[in-house]
């Protein structure tokens, strides 16, 4: 517990982010500005089960989320441990371990809108909602607009699930749109942090084999 008596809140924003870019950075410190957290996890997935093409090399991917979030302000943990575990990479178990970890803190899951509205997708999703309270940011669609969410959406949303909304102007950055930009050899540097678009460059990720 806080002096005020309140459990003492601890982010969790996980992500591919192969690479990490502008919208994730802005999420990021939208999320140490608005949601009263203790520490922020930022926790690059190890094994993207739900995703069907092969992401660069884990190491490549927690270097570089170590340059875009390593410096923000606040209490920011990058945090390898589902880089390091082995099997597809589920956010329940990422939970339960943080569970044990900090009992009698508050995890609050944070993510764009687009991954809230695919949360019943997610291995035990019905589970997290008994854990974490869900911290939503909008997001551009490319076809315009933004992706909107309401919860009631959700088909057997559990009773008793929290959520909050994150504020985030939207932006369409996108790690696809970067790595088909970089395969094409276009400057990337205005959509990731220079010291990202300084390691793509050097370890030449997202260009054609
Ligand atoms: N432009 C954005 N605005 C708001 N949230 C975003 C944005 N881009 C990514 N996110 C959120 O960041 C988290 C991690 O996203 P991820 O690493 O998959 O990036 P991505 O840009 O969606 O990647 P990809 O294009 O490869 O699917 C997810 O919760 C996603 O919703
Ligand atoms: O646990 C799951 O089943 C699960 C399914 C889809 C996505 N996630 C997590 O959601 C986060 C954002 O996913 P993505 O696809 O936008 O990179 C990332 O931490 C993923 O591991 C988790």
């Amino acid at each position: 517990m806080n002096p005020s008596g309140t459990a003492p809140r601890i982010g969790i924003f996980g992500g591919a982010f192969d690479p990490p870019h502008n919208a994730h950075v802005a999420l990021a410190e939208a999320a140490l500005a608005q949601l009263d957290l203790a520490e922020l996890h930022v926790v690059p997935t190890g094994q993207a089960w739900h995703k069907s093409r092969a992401l660069t090399p884990k190491e490549d991917r927690l270097a570089m989320a170590r340059l875009a979030f390593g410096g923000l302000k606040g209490t920011v943990v990058i945090d390898s441990r589902e880089v390091l575990r082995d099997g597809p990479t589920y956010t329940l178990d990422t939970l339960h371990e943080l569970q044990q970890e900090q009992p009698g803190a508050q995890l609050v899951l944070i993510m764009g809108a687009d991954q809230a509205g695919a949360l019943p997708t997610w291995h035990g999703w019905q589970a997290i909602l008994g854990i974490a309270i869900v911290s939503v940011a909008y997001r551009a669609l490319s076809t315009g607009g933004t992706a909107r969410f309401d919860p009631k959406m959700l088909p057997g949303l559990p009773a008793g699930a929290r959520f909050e909304a994150l504020e985030l102007p939207a932006m369409d950055t996108s790690a696809t749109d970067i790595r088909r930009r970089a395969a094409l050899g276009e400057d990337i540097s205005s959509l990731v942090p220079s010291a990202v678009a300084r390691y793509i460059d050097q370890h030449h990720l997202y260009r054609p084999a």
